[in-house]
């Protein structure tokens, strides 16, 4: 085969096949929780080919030991993270509310997976929705979890709902991409003596298996299924090189993981790719597309910003004005008498000037950090 002379690739850190689960967090995740707990929102993508082991850095496996408290050594971010974010509360003595939300894109179709509507194992679809903060996902559960061993719970219930079909190359391969969120709200006293809450997201994103389909054996309505995964990461391929390139049209309305993930392309928050590889011949063509994929991601400018501290007042106001609006919109539902607008939507429609809600200052430097891990072995 004919080898192209190229430039490296700009990854922070590599990490071969023997290097532990623990490695990888302590040396590229543990920042990135703990910025999340500063009141930064972060995103932390898996990205590669089917079988290189995203699942694995994301959920690993088994998430206990034998004595059924602390991790095992096969953990992977997500409980990792969960334990970290758990074991700084219990250490700052925090006054903290820890939610978390799991959903699955698949098909271009958004579900639920911590939903208990779903007798006879019928999933909720989901819709989303433009909202005045962004992108939301309409009748999204949010369950609030307590303890770190909670949220094992949690994540056992979502992870068994996860689609999966067999493919050449991956037995258990995840055809889906999936989303798992934690919002944490931390009460603090200003040195004013005022109760403010701080607000810190993580979203821990396993993206479907990267490669094409002829590669990886997928047939008849499993080559749509495949289609529609590459849509999803084509469009994500499209928006990075629009945010590269700083064209005036970011395509991030052209599939659902983009618009969902918009904030975390070129947005508020902090994101970090890893990207999973294996180094063999065979896989070659791939291991080059993806190290490119997310090189080319690292020069997109994101601009963070500490989530604003909302005070209690202001909060409790935010509070009455959503139930206002609900129960306005209620009314109006049963009396079948319209649709209810509220007064910063009409005049959104109206196209007059919206009040300003962000007064943080934006960061210059690009906020991506790109880790490979390579895996030699699983291949075939
Ligand atoms: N670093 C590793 N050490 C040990 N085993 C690993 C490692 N990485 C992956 N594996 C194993 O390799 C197999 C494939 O990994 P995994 O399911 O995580 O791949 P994937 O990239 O998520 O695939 P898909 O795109 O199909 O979801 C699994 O059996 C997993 O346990």
């Amino acid at each position: 085969m004919r080898t192209r002379r190229r430039k490296p690739w700009d990854v922070l850190q590599v990490f071969s096949s023997d290097a532990s689960q623990e490695k990888l967090y302590k040396q590229a995740i543990i920042p990135i929780v703990q910025e999340v707990m500063d009141g930064f929102n972060c995103t932390i993508f898996a990205y590669g080919q089917t079988g290189t082991g995203k699942t694995y850095t994301m959920e690993g496996g088994p998430r206990r030991s034998d004595d059924g408290k602390s991790l095992s050594a096969e953990a992977g971010v997500i409980p990792r993270s969960i334990k970290q974010i758990f074991d700084t509360i219990d250490a700052s003595n925090v006054d903290s509310t820890v939610k978390v939300s799991f959903l699955e894109l698949y098909n271009e179709e958004l579900t639920d997976l911590l939903s208990f509507d779903d007798a006879k194992d019928d999933k909720k679809a989901l819709r989303l929705l433009e909202d005045r903060n962004g992108v939301v996902v309409q009748g999204l559960e949010e369950v609030v979890v307590k303890s770190a061993a909670e949220i094992y719970q949690v994540l056992d219930r979502g992870t068994a709902k996860r689609r999966t079909a067999e493919t050449l190359l991956n037995k258990r391969s995840s055809r889906s991409h999936s989303v798992f969120s934690i919002t944490i709200h931390m009460r603090e006293v200003t040195p004013e003596g005022e109760d403010v809450v701080k607000v810190g997201k993580l979203h821990l994103v396993d993206l479907a298996g990267s490669e094409n389909i002829s590669r990886s054996g997928a047939k008849d309505g499993r080559a749509r299924e495949a289609g529609s995964i590459n849509q999803s990461l084509l469009t994500l391929g499209r928006v990075i090189t629009a945010l590269v390139e700083h064209s005036g049209h970011v395509p991030y309305r052209d599939s659902k993981l983009t618009r969902l993930l918009r904030d975390s392309l070129g947005g508020k928050t902090k994101t970090c790719i890893i990207a999973t590889i294996a180094p063999t011949v065979h896989c070659q063509e791939e291991t080059i597309s993806t190290l490119d994929y997310a090189h080319r991601a690292k020069n997109i400018r994101n601009r963070p910003e500490v989530n604003q501290k909302i005070s209690k007042t202001a909060m409790i106001r935010e509070m009455s004005s959503e139930m206002e609006k609900l129960r306005m919109e209620l009314v109006a539902q049963r009396e079948k008498n319209g649709v209810y607008i509220s007064v910063e939507k009409h005049q959104q429609v109206q196209g007059l000037p919206k009040q300003a809600t962000s007064h943080a200052a934006p960061y210059g430097a690009s906020c991506w950090a790109i880790f490979c891990r390579a895996l030699i072995g699983e291949q075939h």
